[in-house]
């Protein structure tokens, strides 16, 4: 049996290449230069770095319906409600799933949750094409993701340049030390640990303190997954994490905006 990140890399090579046949590269790349014109890059990155800066938490909401982990996340879902809850809530950026096999993610997600603020967002999706980079931007996408766990070091490369030269930001995003060591080769200074290990999916916050002393201090530390409580992110940011990706935790709530807020309470 293989593990749960090769079969939705090998399934996301699948739908990519569907993708493709029904859409050229060159008409994926024009919709890419519209959205420059009518939706250009919100700066995902700088709306972390001012939130820090500012002596705050850079909080990354995540909209999220389903996951292979827990299933149904959320039944009531609807994508620029919950980007308003969050915004009202005081989250810095949106992260929405557009993965669709696996998270009930939908590309209109996005295009929907990022129409109803002003908030940047990153396309939530597993990368394995320049592709889907271009389409990412298409979409209206601010910032997309590299799991390093998912690419040899030149398809990260790769889909970095894509990225970059689409004016996007970049999230890494990491699980162990030898991946940690690789995305260091990168040029983004946006650095996600996942406390999930996608492959087991097993979840364990320890994973970002054990990592964060390898972290060299011009990248900017993400917390990501397993994070529920403001002691969770106490506990982060004592070694030095600041900017957090939460999902679960927030889309189980009520009332979202409120959830959001008293995430962020001081500890
Ligand atoms: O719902 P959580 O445990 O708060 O986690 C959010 C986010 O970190 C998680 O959805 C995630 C992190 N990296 C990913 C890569 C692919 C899919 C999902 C993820």
């Amino acid at each position: 049996m293989s593990d749960v990140l090769t079969r939705i890399n090998d399934d996301k090579r699948a739908l990519v290449a569907a993708r493709k046949a029904a859409r050229p590269l060159s008409e994926v790349e024009a919709a890419a230069r519209a959205a420059n014109e009518t939706n250009p890059p919100r700066g995902f990155i700088r709306a972390l770095g001012a939130a820090v800066e500012a002596g705050r938490y850079g909080l990354i909401a995540e909209i999220k319906k389903a996951s292979p982990s827990k299933g149904l996340i959320r039944a009531d879902f609807d994508p620029p409600a919950l980007a308003r809850a969050y915004r009202g809530g005081g989250a810095t950026c949106l992260s929405v799933l557009t993965d669709e096999p696996y998270f009930q993610g939908r590309d209109e997600y996005l295009v929907a949750a990022r129409a109803a603020v002003d908030l940047p967002v990153l396309r939530k999706d597993f990368m394995v094409d320049p592709y889907q980079i271009v389409e990412a931007r298409a979409l209206g996408a601010d910032c997309i993701l590299i799991i390093m766990a998912s690419l040899s070091d030149a398809q990260a490369a790769e889909i970095e340049d894509a990225a970059l030269a689409q004016g996007l930001d970049v999230l890494v995003e990491v699980h162990d030390r030898a991946e940690l060591d690789r995305a260091l080769l990168l040029k983004t200074p946006l650095l996600g640990v996942n406390n999930r290990n996608l492959k087991t999916l097993a979840v364990d916050i320890a994973t970002t303190e054990e990592l964060a002393a390898n972290v060299p201090p011009d990248r900017m530390l993400v917390a990501e997954s397993g994070l529920y409580t403001p002691a969770d992110l106490a506990r982060m940011a004592k070694v030095g994490a600041r900017c957090f990706l939460v999902g679960e935790s927030l889309m189980r709530q009520a009332d979202v905006t409120a959830a959001t807020r008293a995430l962020l309470a001081p500890a």
